[in-house]
C-alpha cells in the first residue's frame, strides 16, 4: 500500500499509531494554585500524571500562559450555569442533548461560510428532533475551541519518515515536515483569538436573526438538493405554518423565536491552556473554565488520580466524560463521586463511545451503577469514536449503518434499564465532504478520496447529519411516548 498525504489517509498497518501509546507528563504548578474541590484547602494535589500532554518549550509555554491568564474570558460563568440548567432537565428526559462539530477545528477553517454552515447543520438537525418528538434540544457545537486532539501513538510515519503527530492546530501545522509538526506553544494564543473569533460570530447569529426559527427555510441554503434536504424542506413548510398560526393567536413574541441558546465546548485537553483560562467568578467566587460554556475529559484521559480529572473537579461548569467499551463500574463510580460529589444535576455528563458492536452488552452494566448511585447525570451517545475502521484504500473512516446502529443500541439499553437516553455527540461538518461511508449517497470506499477534508476523524456531511437527525427523532419520539 502506498503512503499518502492526503488528510484522512493512515499510514500503512505496520507503521500506524499504536493504541495506548500516551504521551504524558507530571503537571503540579498551575494545579496546585487552584482552590480544592468544594471549599476544601486540604487536599491540593502534589505531582499528577497528565496524559497526551506536548512537549513544549517551556520558556516559551511561559510566555504564552502569561498572556492568555491577561485575555479576558470567552464565556460568561453565569452562562455556564443556565447551561447545567438545560442539562438537568436533559437528565431527566426534559430535553435533548445535541452536541456537535468537527473532528478538528482548524485555523484555516474559522471563516464565516464554515462557521454558518456549521451552526445551520447543527440548527436544522435540532429543529427535526424538537419538531418530532416535541422535545426541547439543548444545541452544544464541538466549535470556538475544538483545536487539540490527542492521539493514540505520538509520531507518524511516512515512507520511511517518522514525525510528532499531528495534535491539532493548538499545537502543531498538518504539514508532513519537522517545521510544521514542531509544537509550538504561540499556537495557544492562536487557539484562543480564534475560538473568540468563532464565538463572536456564532453569538451574533444566534441572537441576531440568523438563528430565528422564522428563518428555518433558509438554514437549508447554500446546501446542495438531496432527498435528506427535500425532507428537511417539508418538516420546515410545516414548523413555518405552526408558527404562522400560533402568531396569528398572539402566542409568538420575537423574544421567543428570535434567538436561541447555542453552547460551546471542547476537548479540555490542553491543560496549560485550560489552566490560564480558569478564572474566579466575581459573583460567587467558584472557579469556571471560561474557555467554553462545557468541556469534556476525553476516553484516554479520564484516569481518576490524573490531571484533567482533577481540574475539571476544581471548576463548575458543566463537564463531560467519555467513556469506552472496557469501562468498568468502579471507574464511573469513581468518576461520579470525583467530578459530581454534591450530585448537582446537569452538572455530569456521560458520553459513551463503546461502538455499534459492544454497546449492547458494555453500557448496562455502567449505567446500572451510576443509576444505583443516586447521581443524575445526562447520558449522551457518541456514535463516532468506537466505529472507526481503516478503508482497504487507507482511509480512516466509519460506516454511517454502525453508527445509527450504535445510537439505536444506546436507545434499547437505555429503555430496557428504564434510564434516560439524553443526547447525542457527533462529528459533523456542514460541507459536502466524503469522509463517513453510505448514507443515501452511498459514500463508497473509491469515493472517500473525493473530499476528505478531515485533519483527523471523519466526520458526517451535511446530507448524513440530516438523515441521521431523522432516524433518531425517530427513536426520540419512542422514548418520549
Ligand atoms: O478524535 C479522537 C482522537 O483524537 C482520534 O480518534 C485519535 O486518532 P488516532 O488513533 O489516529 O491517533
Ligand atoms: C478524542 C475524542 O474522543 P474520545 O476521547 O472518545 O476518543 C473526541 O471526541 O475528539
Amino acid at each position: 500500500m502506498s503512503t499518502t498525504t492526503q488528510p484522512g489517509a493512515v499510514p500503512p498497518a505496520s507503521t500506524g499509531p499504536t493504541k495506548g501509546t500516551p504521551v504524558g507528563v507530571a503537571y503540579r504548578s498551575a494545579l496546585d494554585a487552584l482552590d480544592a474541590p468544594n471549599g476544601a484547602v486540604a487536599d491540593l494535589p502534589g505531582e499528577l500524571p497528565a496524559l497526551q500532554q506536548p512537549e513544549w518549550d517551556e520558556a516559551e509555554l511561559a510566555g504564552v500562559v502569561a498572556e492568555l491568564s491577561a485575555l479576558p474570558p470567552l464565556v460568561f460563568a453565569g452562562e455556564c450555569d443556565a447551561l447545567t440548567e438545560r442539562l438537568a432537565a436533559a437528565a431527566t428526559g426534559r430535553a435533548f442533548v445535541l452536541q456537535g462539530g468537527d473532528c478538528a477545528e482548524t485555523f484555516a477553517d474559522a471563516t464565516a461560510d464554515s462557521i454558518r454552515k456549521r451552526m445551520r447543520t447543527i440548527l436544522q438537525m435540532a429543529v427535526v428532533l424538537t419538531y418530532a418528538a416535541s422535545t426541547p434540544v439543548v444545541k452544544i457545537g464541538r466549535l470556538a475551541g475544538q483545536f487539540a486532539k490527542p492521539r493514540s501513538s505520538g509520531t507518524e510515519t511516512r515512507d520511511g519518515v517518522t514525525l510528532p503527530a499531528y495534535r491539532g492546530d493548538a499545537v502543531n501545522d498538518f504539514a508532513f515536515t519537522p517545521e510544521a509538526r514542531r509544537n509550538d506553544a504561540t499556537r495557544l494564543l492562536k487557539a484562543y483569538h480564534h475560538s473568540a473569533s468563532t464565538l463572536n460570530l456564532v453569538r451574533a447569529f444566534t441572537t441576531g436573526g440568523e438563528a430565528d426559527l422564522r428563518q428555518v427555510h433558509t438554514w437549508n441554503k447554500g446546501f446542495a438538493r438531496n432527498a435528506a434536504n427535500a425532507r428537511y424542506e417539508a418538516t420546515a413548510r410545516d414548523i413555518e405554518r405552526a408558527i404562522s398560526f400560533m402568531e396569528a393567536c398572539g402566542a409568538y413574541s420575537d423574544e421567543l423565536l428570535g434567538r436561541v441558546e447555542f453552547y460551546a465546548s471542547h476537548e479540555a485537553l490542553l491543560l496549560p491552556y485550560e489552566r490560564a483560562l480558569t478564572r474566579t467568578d466575581s459573583r460567587t467566587g467558584k472557579l469556571y473554565d471560561v474557555s467554553a460554556h462545557f468541556l469534556w475529559i476525553g476516553e484516554r484521559t479520564r484516569q481518576l488520580d490524573a490531571a484533567h480529572v482533577d481540574l475539571l473537579s476544581r471548576v463548575r461548569n458543566p463537564i463531560g466524560v467519555k467513556l469506552g467499551p472496557t469501562t468498568t463500574k468502579d471507574e464511573v463510580l469513581g468518576l461520579v463521586d470525583k467530578l459530581d460529589p454534591q450530585r448537582r444535576p446537569g452538572r455530569l455528563t456521560f458520553i459513551t463511545r463503546m461502538g455499534a458492536g459492544k454497546i449492547r452488552d458494555a453500557m448496562p452494566a455502567v449505567v446500572e451503577a451510576v443509576a444505583d448511585s443516586g447521581a443524575q447525570v445526562v447520558w449522551t451517545c457518541d456514535p463516532m469514536h468506537g466505529n472507526t475502521i481503516t478503508s482497504p484504500s487507507g482511509y480512516k473512516t466509519r460506516r454511517f449503518d454502525d453508527v445509527i446502529d450504535e445510537v439505536r443500541g444506546f436507545f434499547e439499553v437505555h429503555n430496557s434499564l428504564g434510564t434516560i437516553p439524553g443526547g447525542l455527540h457527533v462529528e459533523l461538518t456542514g460541507g459536502d465532504v466524503t469522509e463517513v461511508l453510505g448514507g443515501h449517497q452511498e459514500i463508497a470506499d473509491a469515493d472517500l478520496s473525493t473530499a476528505y477534508e478531515s485533519l483527523c476523524d471523519p466526520r458526517l456531511n451535511h446530507q448524513q447529519s440530516l438523515e441521521m437527525a431523522f432516524l433518531v427523532a425517530e427513536m426520540l419520539q419512542e422514548r418520549s411516548a
